[in-house]
């Protein structure tokens, strides 16, 4: 399947857009009161804002004109009191949608993250890291920035422009027309431009992406760029990519910036015609200063929400184009699902492979019709040349990816049946690049471990010391209580495998893949490890790869993959002259 984010076909984008809209709608669903609260907020400060000129208008002709200063001071009274409750409904709307905006973020890093735990390994490796780190912070914020600061605003223009237009025409009706007209210009424009500006702005945001893949790429690889003495080279990398930010940040920034000019030219064309047509209209008896003074604040009220609008668009076309970006990842979908148990051809052995054809994304098949069997406290070795197939054919056991056709039968049922939690269980996987993450060696040790998840040290000890693994725990220098951290230089790559292979046998698996798990251990301590797998329960099965013969030197069967086949070896003696001769012999 294709994860790759950058390179969607349309239909999954477009299929993105309909189900993105109705997502961020259940995403905000919770907020709905104080969505209403807002709102009315909003509406009583954009009521009371459109009612002033009103007032102001007819202060002018009933009580200015006519000299009666009583009446002046009480109009003025009002509006005083119209402003004060209309700061007020500002200052709260802000809060709210301040708070709404926030709690939409946390909920929407949160489901993006456990998105991300949901996606198949297929899913990381057709997408660069840095690029996912932007979309789950820079892009919500994005989106964060709308709701919190623009959404209401937005709202708020849009009703006192719509108030402010009826007044307009209620007043005069061709006034009102000849005022609203270049309106209309404004939204012919706007529908015309949109769709450019938030391609303008989508692509500025899968620039910051990129950015961010290639300050990750080289954060991680920081060693060998040293070691090779390549900073240059990454230097140039970082550049382009950095270039092309800013090249596709002054494009956005141009677009962007297109609204508030040419919204700001029609609004005072719209004054203009206010002013001609509204002064004409005096000479000939049709109108009164007072109504003249009323209109020009309502084409006021009318357009400069208009110009705030031109703003708060842009910042919805931004936040459209993270949306997209943001619901590209929780649209997607693992193609690893648990499927319904089905009637399949029973098998005796723990775990069997039949028919299995497997290729990576689409690519070239990688494995061709294996058929193989592991059977129940057995010792398998799977050995071959570089690249042949051997943690290929792994993974499928340990179902990180699925066959492209073919079943892989674990207990003699489709291994898709089987859940997450129950497959793990299963499968212990110590891989050839253990990973830790920051805490201590207790706490990678049982990472993923629900049985003893609540032991206390000294259970945990005696545990350890059960499974015959206190050896191993000795040569760290203050034992489980010793602290590593993640992509960390304070232990050794060895060290990290003892630390996978801890992990891997307190787990007490049914099956245990030890990928390349010894290969950078002593020969003591890989004799200490090979003791300890002579030690587990005659239950487990174990499915060695490794280049060093000497570690299967007591497997019960030995398969030799290459080229994408599996053949049993035989002896091990067979098994070094298939290695020499790097194909297989018969
Ligand atoms: N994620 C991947 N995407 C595409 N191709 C892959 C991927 N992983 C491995 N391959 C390809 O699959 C083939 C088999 O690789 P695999 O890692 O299974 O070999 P291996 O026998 O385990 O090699 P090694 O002994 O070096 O670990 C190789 O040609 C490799 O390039």
């Amino acid at each position: 399947m294709n994860y790759n984010l950058n390179e969607l076909s349309p239909q999954q984008e477009k299929q993105s857009t309909y189900k993105a809209l109705k997502r961020l709608l259940k995403l905000i669903s919770a907020e709905r009161k104080n969505l209403w609260l807002a709102l009315i907020a909003i509406l009583v400060n954009s009521g009371l804002l459109l009612l002033g000129p009103l007032l102001f208008g007819h202060t002018i002709d009933a009580y200015i004109r006519t000299k009666q200063y009583q009446g002046v001071l009480m109009s003025g009274g009002i509006l005083l009191c119209m402003y004060l409750v209309a700061m007020v409904t500002g200052y709260t709307q802000t809060k709210l949608m301040g708070g709404v905006g926030q709690r939409m973020l946390y909920t929407l890093r949160n489901a993006i993250f456990n998105k991300l735990q949901e996606l198949p390994v297929s899913f990381f490796s057709q997408n660069k890291a840095g690029d996912l780190i932007s979309r789950v912070n820079n892009d919500t914020d994005k989106l964060n920035q709308f709701f919190s600061q623009s959404l209401m605003q937005f709202i708020g223009s849009i009703v006192t422009m719509i108030g402010a237009g009826i007044f307009l025409l209620s007043i005069h009706i061709d006034l009102g027309a000849a005022t609203l007209a270049p309106a209309v210009l404004i939204v012919l424009f706007t529908t015309v431009l949109s769709p450019w500006v938030k391609r303008k702005n989508a692509k500025n945001l899968k620039s910051v992406g990129g950015m961010s893949a290639e300050i990750q790429e080289s954060l991680n690889n920081f060693k060998v760029i040293i070691a090779f003495n390549r900073r240059d080279y990454f230097r140039k990398r970082f550049d382009e990519a950095n270039k092309e930010n800013y090249k596709t940040a002054i494009g956005a920034g141009l677009a962007n910036n297109i609204f508030v000019p040419v919204y700001g030219l029609f609004s005072s064309v719209a004054q203009l015609i206010v002013l001609l047509y509204g002064i004409h209209l005096i000479s000939i008896g049709h109108f009164s200063i007072g109504l003249l003074v009323s209109y020009i604040a309502y084409s006021t009220n009318f357009y400069n929400p208009l110009r705030q609008l031109a703003a708060l668009w842009t910042s919805f076309q931004v936040a459209m184009a993270s949306w997209d970006r943001i619901s590209q990842i929780l649209l997607l979908e693992t193609d690893l699902k648990q499927i319904e148990s089905k009637e399949v051809p029973s098998s005796d052995a723990l775990l069997e492979f039949k028919n299995v054809h497997f290729s990576y994304d689409a690519g070239k098949e990688i494995l061709h019709n294996i058929n193989l069997k592991f059977e129940k406290g057995k010792t398998y070795a799977l050995i071959g040349p570089t690249g042949g197939g051997k943690t290929t054919t792994a993974s499928l056991i340990a179902r990180l990816y699925d066959a492209t056709s073919g079943t892989v039968l674990l207990n003699g049922k489709d291994i898709r049946t089987f859940s997450a939690e129950e497959r793990t269980r299963k499968i212990g996987f110590i891989l050839q690049e253990p990973f830790l993450f920051t805490g201590t060696v207790k706490d990678n040790i049982l990472y993923g471990n629900s049985q003893y998840k609540e032991v206390s040290d000294e259970e945990l000890e005696k545990i350890i010391e059960d499974a015959n693994l206190n050896a191993l725990l000795a040569i760290f220098d203050e034992g489980l209580n010793t602290q590593v951290t993640s992509g960390s230089d304070s232990i050794s790559l060895g060290q990290k495998q003892l630390i996978a292979f801890m992990r891997a046998v307190l787990r007490n698996p049914d099956l245990l893949i030890l990928d390349e798990a010894t290969a950078n251990i002593d020969t003591i301590t890989e004799q200490l490890l090979s003791t300890i797998l002579n030690k587990l329960s005659k239950e487990t099965t174990l499915v060695i790869i490794a280049h060093r013969l000497n570690t299967i030197e007591n497997a019960d069967e030995i398969y030799f993959v290459n080229e994408g086949e599996v053949q049993q070896a035989g002896t091990l003696q067979h098994a070094l002259d298939m290695l020499l001769k790097g194909k297989r012999v018969s």
